[in-house]
């Protein structure tokens, strides 16, 4: 949508606009309505249809594919077009997605009771991170809107430090959840990232929203800060971004608003970016839910510090693929393969806790404990899964209660919840037999020899149990006054239980028995008459009626009233019936007014109990999602890791697997990890053969440990780490308009600035973007700098060969790599990490393997042989020394044998033998020894250089000397060895 487009239909319609002074009283509101909204599509209550008129209505027809008709009145013909209310959920996210606002103005009058014009006003507006309908919203997740600002001045005694300060509120406006941050703008981008706002506000001079939605104009401000820029939708070009009304983030109506929320705000937040955005956030929300003042179940402000937490940027989260699936490998992600939850309370809790690993190893170490009891209780596990699955959500529930949005059937549902929480705490305390730890299973629990156990056994579980509210009252107040199946409909009676108020019971018990009475009436006029056809009915228009056809006219009691003339018959009334049916719709009448005061009073009732709903809500999140932990720990396998806290404890992985990965494939083949803290593993072998894969698991196994989880291992020991980086795959990033390249570089910025010793990096084929030359010296920097600077915990894939000398010359770095075997002419991928390095990358055989044409494969093969033989014409920048693999043959004793030792084997045939650098029988680290010396002794036999092996020209001799192995390419030790050999034969002519 162009905004152009946006422009002619949010605020009032050009249309609406130019016959602004003859407009009928209807359309004149309509007007008002959208001059007070002029950020928003304003949709307009007729009836049982929201309407949109001129150029709102031409947009509502095109994005909702609806009929554009006219109205026309006195004044003119309009354009107009409507959405049926019943039905207005899909249409109002079309709208949404076409990156409208809709302000929705509904009639707020009675429009039979309203004597000229009905009153109408906006009740919400609904906006991408605002949306509270369930309709609208997906089960389970969080929506939220951010606002982030800057710092408007800094305290004098405070250093304003190296960069601006932004302040950074998010809220989810269905649930009431709010969180506030501040920090330096990389921070602020990565929490945007993990918070994943679907639409941000920006603050006056932040450069990056899109001041051509803006709210209400630009007003004068207490401070007029220098511009920052800062783009809120780096991360995730599809966010809604827009500048929202300057004075809501003015420091001293920030404050004024804050304190409906929060005692004495300038001292919960920290420092003045915080205030201000929280303040600004909130403003928003109100004025998406009507304006009526402070949103009550707002009450859960949570300030944070981002340190507090594992540090995921959206790079990481992108490539380890914790929410987000890129068709890497397998279909699902992280968080799917986690997620066995049973309600969308424990699935919002555990997307959090994915989005913010722990930092503090006595967190972690007790959410392991709790994760390791219910997976040893299967039987109480399995409870808590089965009362959960009846659970709602709480969370938006008690936000509707609150918005007074909640109608009866909301309210069943509360209690339905509430009803499930004496028990899960029996099932807590439930003494049964279950899995223990290490698969064997136990006999009744409470009864061994040590006497009755106290259950739960574990402090994190016994402190959640303790946390779940029975809310007793609130419970027996709503079973007692709300029907057990009450309609939507909350003015038309029908949601009060009888037995609740006196009152209403007398009313409903005159109603039923004028009912009666009526029912009765039939029978009784028959033979008072002696009609047999006659009958008693009812209509919308004229009531109740005793219908005589023609033919028994007289036979019509003097006491009967005409009422209607039909064709054959006629219709009467009686006084008597008169007076019983005023007295019917008497008491209906009277009994559904007194039913929704009631239902209202109920509500507000229910509402005063908000915040411990919500923090019922909150265990009952944690309890679900725990137990969702422990059932794919058990389910899949996956063992406890031991966290350390030692800042100088590395990575230990026995038999690690990638939680996604192995799910799809038929035999996954698991892997050690051998980090120490502040080393760098340079990972080298065939593409194809899992070196992905391998970084991912060791990342995703601290990602999971940190999260709270078990681990897919057989045995894991595992530090903090604070902060983790990943420059994975090189993906375009044609939305955000870098170049791959350029992309790869920045996020290579990002690492080599911020990385630490508390810090985890993956760095995946960096320099792969751009010619080898410079790849190839951009990847070897930056491996020395991550060693040698930053001190981080590093795995390296890369086909650049080089890097594999790394281990030579570096204390903290070693090799990796990957094995494959090949059988009749076929390579099979071992998918087995062995230490050492590896020479080929098999990528003729990858191109085979995808579907290449044979021509180009046997083409390829070709040039590969011609270039290893030292003699074909060079293949151009883009390929590298180790991509190059020579057609090795067939081999169908293959066994599995790492790669190195397959091709040492192979090439010991045909070519002069050569003892690569980074021998993997060298052991971990590539042994400069052997490197010195790569030419074989005459015993090697392979050829004509042997026979001149002993009167080697000086000159020769020299030259063999001089080559600085530990910089030398196989390749070009290859070409060396190839000239030195011409070199000889030439001499021995
Ligand atoms: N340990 C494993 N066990 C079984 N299959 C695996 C294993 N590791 C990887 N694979 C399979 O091999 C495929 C390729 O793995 P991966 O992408 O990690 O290779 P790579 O060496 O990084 O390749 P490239 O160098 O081309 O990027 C994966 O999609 C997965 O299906």
């Amino acid at each position: 949508m162009s905004t152009a487009d946006r422009e002619t239909v949010t605020g009032i319609p050009p249309g609406i606009a130019a016959a602004r002074e003859e407009l009928t009283p209807m359309l004149s509101q309509y007007a008002e309505l959208c001059a007070d909204h002029e950020d928003a599509l304003v949709l307009f209550q007729v009836g049982d249809f929201y309407e949109a008129f001129c150029e709102a209505a031409e947009a509502v027809a095109r994005v909702c594919e609806v009929t554009l008709t006219e109205r026309s009145d006195s004044t003119g013909d309009y354009p107009m077009a409507g959405i049926p209310i019943d039905n207005a959920a899909s249409y109002l996210e079309s709208l949404l997605d076409a990156g409208y606002r809709v302000a929705v103005g509904d009639q707020v009058e009675d429009a039979e009771a309203a004597s000229g014009l009905v009153d109408r006003a906006v009740t919400e507006v609904i906006t991408p991170g605002t949306v509270v309908e369930d309709d609208l919203l997906e089960s389970g997740t969080t929506n939220y809107v951010a606002a982030v600002t800057h710092e408007s001045e800094a305290p004098a005694d405070v250093d304003p430090g190296p960069g601006p300060t932004l302040g950074l509120a998010a809220v989810d406006v269905a649930t009431g959840e709010c969180l506030v941050t501040a920090g330096e703008p990389g921070t602020v981008a990565e929490e945007l990232d993990r918070i994943a706002p679907a639409e941000v506000i920006v603050g006056p001079g932040l450069a990056g929203g899109d001041a051509t939605c803006d709210g209400p104009e630009r007003g004068s401000t207490e401070s007029e800060p220098a511009p920052v820029e800062f783009d809120p939708a780096a991360g995730d070009p599809d966010r809604t971004v827009h500048d929202h009304d300057p004075a809501a983030f003015e420091r001293s109506a920030a404050v004024d608003r804050l304190e409906s929320y929060v005692p004495v705000p300038e001292r919960r937040f920290d420092g003045d970016a915080e205030l201000r955005a929280a303040g600004a956030v909130l403003a928003y929300a109100e004025y998406t839910q009507g304006g009526d003042g402070p949103l009550a179940y707002v009450s859960r402000i949570r300030r944070y510090d981002p340190r507090d937490r594992l540090r995921l940027d959206a790079a990481a989260q992108r490539s380890l693929e914790l929410f987000e699936n890129r068709g890497i490998g397998a279909s699902d992600t992280l968080f799917d393969a986690l997620d066995s939850t049973n309600c969308a309370l424990g699935r919002r809790c555990l997307e959090r806790w994915l989005r913010r690993p722990l930092v503090d190893a006595a967190e972690i170490a007790s959410r392991h404990d709790a994760v390791g009891e219910l997976a040893d209780r299967t039987l109480v596990r399995e409870g808590i899964a089965d009362a959960l699955a009846t659970a709602y959500d709480l969370e938006r529930l008690v936000g509707r209660v609150s918005r007074g949005r909640a109608d009866a059937r909301d309210l069943r549902s509360l209690y339905a919840t509430l009803a499930v929480v004496p028990e899960l705490k029996a099932t807590l305390a439930e003494g049964e037999g279950g899995r223990r730890s290490g698969g064997e299973v136990s006999g009744a629990e409470g009864s061994g020899a040590g006497g009755p156990e106290t259950l739960p056994r574990t402090d994190h579980l016994r402190a959640l149990r303790d946390r779940l509210d029975e809310l007793e009252e609130v419970r027996e107040l709503i079973d007692a006054a709300i029907a057990t199946d009450p309609p939507q409909e909350i003015t038309e009676g029908g949601v009060i239980r009888e037995g609740f108020d006196d009152d209403l019971d007398a009313l409903r018990a005159t109603e039923r028995e004028g009912r009666e009475w009526v029912a009765d009436l039939e029978a009784r006029e028959r033979e008072r008459t002696g009609i047999d056809s006659l009958s008693v009915g009812h209509n919308q228009v004229h009531g109740y009626y005793i219908e005589v056809t023609d033919a028994n006219l007289d036979r019509v009691p003097d006491d009967y009233r005409r009422r209607q003339t039909l064709k054959n018959s006629e219709r009467y009334y009686t006084p008597a019936l008169k007076e019983r049916e005023e007295e019917i719709v008497g008491a209906a009448e009277r009994a559904d007014a007194l039913e929704y005061e009631l239902f209202a009073d109920v509500r507000d009732r229910v509402a005063a109990e908000t915040e411990r709903i919500q923090a019922l809500a909150d265990a009952l999140a944690e309890l679900d999602a725990l137990a969702s932990l422990a059932a794919v720990a058990v389910a899949h396998d996956y063992v406890r890791p031991e966290v350390v806290d030692d800042p100088d404890a590395g990575i230990e992985i026995e038999g690690g697997r990638h939680p996604v990965v192995e799910r799809t494939e038929d035999a996954f083949v698991p892997n050690d990890a051998d980090l120490p803290r502040g080393s760098i593993a340079v990972i080298t072998g065939p593409n194809m053969s899992g070196k992905s894969t391998y970084m991912r698991a060791v990342a995703l196994a601290v990602v999971l440990a940190q999260t709270g989880s078990f681990v897919p291992a057989q045995a894991a020991r595992l530090p903090v780490f604070s902060r983790l980086f990943t420059r994975v795959g090189a993906s375009d990033d044609i939305a955000g308009g870098q170049s791959t390249f350029m992309r790869e570089m920045s996020e290579l910025t990002e690492i080599l600035h911020d990385a630490g010793p508390d810090s985890l990096v993956l760095l995946d084929e960096v320099g792969r973007g751009t010619a080898t030359t410079d790849g190839r010296a951009i990847a070897r920097a930056a491996a020395e700098f991550v060693h040698d600077e930053l001190g981080a915990t590093a795995l390296f894939a890369t086909h650049y060969h080089d890097l594999t000398d790394l281990a030579a010359e570096r204390e903290r770095a070693f090799n990796l790599h990957f094995t494959a075997t090949r059988e009749d002419g076929e390579v099979t991928f071992l998918h087995r990490v062995v230490p050492g390095a590896s020479s080929s990358s098999y990528g003729v055989e990858v191109a085979e393997l995808a579907g290449v044409p044979a021509a180009v494969v046997e083409r390829s093969r070709e040039l590969v042989a011609e270039t290893e033989a030292g003699a074909g014409a060079p293949l151009g920048p883009g390929r590298t020394d180790d991509e190059i693999a020579p057609d090795r043959g067939t081999d169908p004793d293959a066994e599995d044998v790492s790669l190195r030792e397959f091709l040492a084997e192979e090439e010991a045939d045909d070519l002069p033998a050569i003892e690569p650098a980074d021998d993997p029988a060298a052991g971990d680290e590539a042994d400069p020894d052997v490197d010195a010396d790569p030419v074989t002794d005459a015993d090697s036999g392979t050829g004509s250089t042997a026979d001149a092996a002993g009167d080697v020209p000086p000159s020769v001799a020299a030259e063999l000397r001089d080559l600085d192995l530990a910089r030398t390419t196989p390749i070009e030790a290859l070409n060396a060895l190839y000239d030195l050999q011409n070199r000889l034969e030439d001499d021995d002519d």
